[in-house]
């Protein structure tokens, strides 16, 4: 087991990462009260829920579980998980603990975050891309129909809990849903995990337990160095949105169907990397590079084929990193090294999206 924390002073907690870490003594020493409140969902529950409650012997149990789905992550969820709070007569010392992939997550941490002003959760992710990233950095909310995580606090969990068996049961699509994320650390901060996953590609597609548990801690280890410098996202956190602008267009295009958030992540950075080619920062064989690597985990790199260039800008005018009615971008000055800037040309984000919506 390995144990990484994510420093925020008094407000720092650990990530626990190995097979079987979700323990009764790791989860009490995270609990404050005697009362909890799991989150789980209909497809999680009959996998997991049974395996969790075991290990929460003393304490006041009780479950909420949500439909599956992004199309689910909405104020109707918090509102779900809220009503059970109250009618079950939950005060400001009960924990939400939240079982289950990001959506999950995102629902659990946002109806902490608000509950009574703010009550404990912790998180135990059990998808691939929620142990490398939603788990990870407090970032917590919900979806609006016009546009994605609009409503929504920054919330640190107490601890996560990453139970790396859990991934014996995930697709085989988000487990590839996972690894868009993973890719992402190491195009923007890290060129030698970048060449990792390259020599590494077919044993993480073929969820191989040592590589998948390597590219879990480097993807934790890196999100929480990113996460320890700029917490709320002031600045250098927004390079962990590398390829969700576009990618976020797609979800919203879509109405959070069909599209996994790891996949239109996926096109995403690929349309980024063509972004940074044409402002002259990379190279134009990073395109091949990147596309080569993420096709070979099974994910998409070209958007939905009725997508057009005004599709795209509808969502991206909406997109939190805009500053004064300007678009801002993660692009990469090199393989490895993302920047946040406004500083494009226009005409190169036209091209690129006629590009990539022309078939
Ligand atoms: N907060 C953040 O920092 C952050 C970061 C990245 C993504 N996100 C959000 O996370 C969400 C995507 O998360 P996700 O990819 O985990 O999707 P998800 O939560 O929808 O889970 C994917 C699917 O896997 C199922 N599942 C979960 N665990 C399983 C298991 N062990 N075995 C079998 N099936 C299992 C789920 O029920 C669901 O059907 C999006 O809403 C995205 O916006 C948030
Ligand atoms: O933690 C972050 O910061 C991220 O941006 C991680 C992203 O992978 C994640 O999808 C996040 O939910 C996006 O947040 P948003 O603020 O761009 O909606
Ligand atoms: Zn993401």
């Amino acid at each position: 087991m390995k144990t990484l924390t994510v420093g925020l002073g008094d407000r720092s907690y650990p990530i626990y990462i190995g097979d079987g870490v979700m323990t009764a003594d790791r989860l009490a020493a995270h609990i404050g009260g005697k009362q909890v409140m799991i989150v789980t969902n209909e497809t999680v529950a009959p996998l997991y829920l049974e395996k969790l409650i075991a290990q929460l012997d003393g304490f006041e149990v009780d479950v909420t579980q949500l439909h599956d789905g992004e199309q689910f992550k909405t104020l109707t969820a918090i509102d779900q998980v809220i009503d059970h709070l109250l009618t079950q007569r939950h005060n400001r010392s009960t924990t939400l603990i939240a079982l289950g992939g990001g959506v999950v997550g995102d629902i659990t941490g946002f109806a902490a975050s608000c509950y009574q002003r703010g009550v404990d959760f912790i998180q135990v992710p059990t998808t691939l891309l929620s142990q490398v990233d939603s788990s990870v950095g407090g970032k917590t909310g919900v979806n609006h129909r016009h546009g994605k995580n609009m409503i929504g606090a920054f919330y640190q969990p107490q601890a996560v809990l990453i139970d790396t068996s859990t991934l014996q049961s995930l697709p085989a699509r988000e487990l590839s849903a996972g690894l868009a994320e993973v890719v992402k650390y190491g195009l923007i901060d890290d060129p030698e995990f970048l060449d990792w996953l390259e020599a590494n590609a077919d044993a993480l597609v073929s969820a191989e337990p040592s590589a998948l548990v390597h590219a879990i801690e480097a993807s934790c280890a890196c999100k929480a160095r990113v996460v320890e410098d700029d917490e709320l996202e002031q600045g250098r956190r927004a390079i962990l949105n590398l390829g969700h602008t576009f990618g976020h267009a797609i979800e919203g295009y879509m109405q959070y169907k069909q599209w996994l958030h790891g996949e239109a992540v996926a096109v995403g950075m690929v349309m980024a990397v063509a972004m940074s080619v044409r402002c002259g920062y990379l190279q134009p064989d990073a395109v091949e590079r990147v596309s080569n690597l993420l096709s070979r985990m099974n994910l998409p790199v070209r958007p939905p084929v009725a997508m057009t260039p005004d599709d795209f800008m509808q969502y991206m005018a909406v997109d939190k990193k805009n500053v004064g009615g300007s678009l801002r971008l993660v692009l990469l000055q090199a393989m490895g090294d993302a920047i946040v800037t406004d500083q494009f040309d226009g005409d190169a984000l036209v091209r690129t999206l006629i590009e990539y919506t022309t078939h």
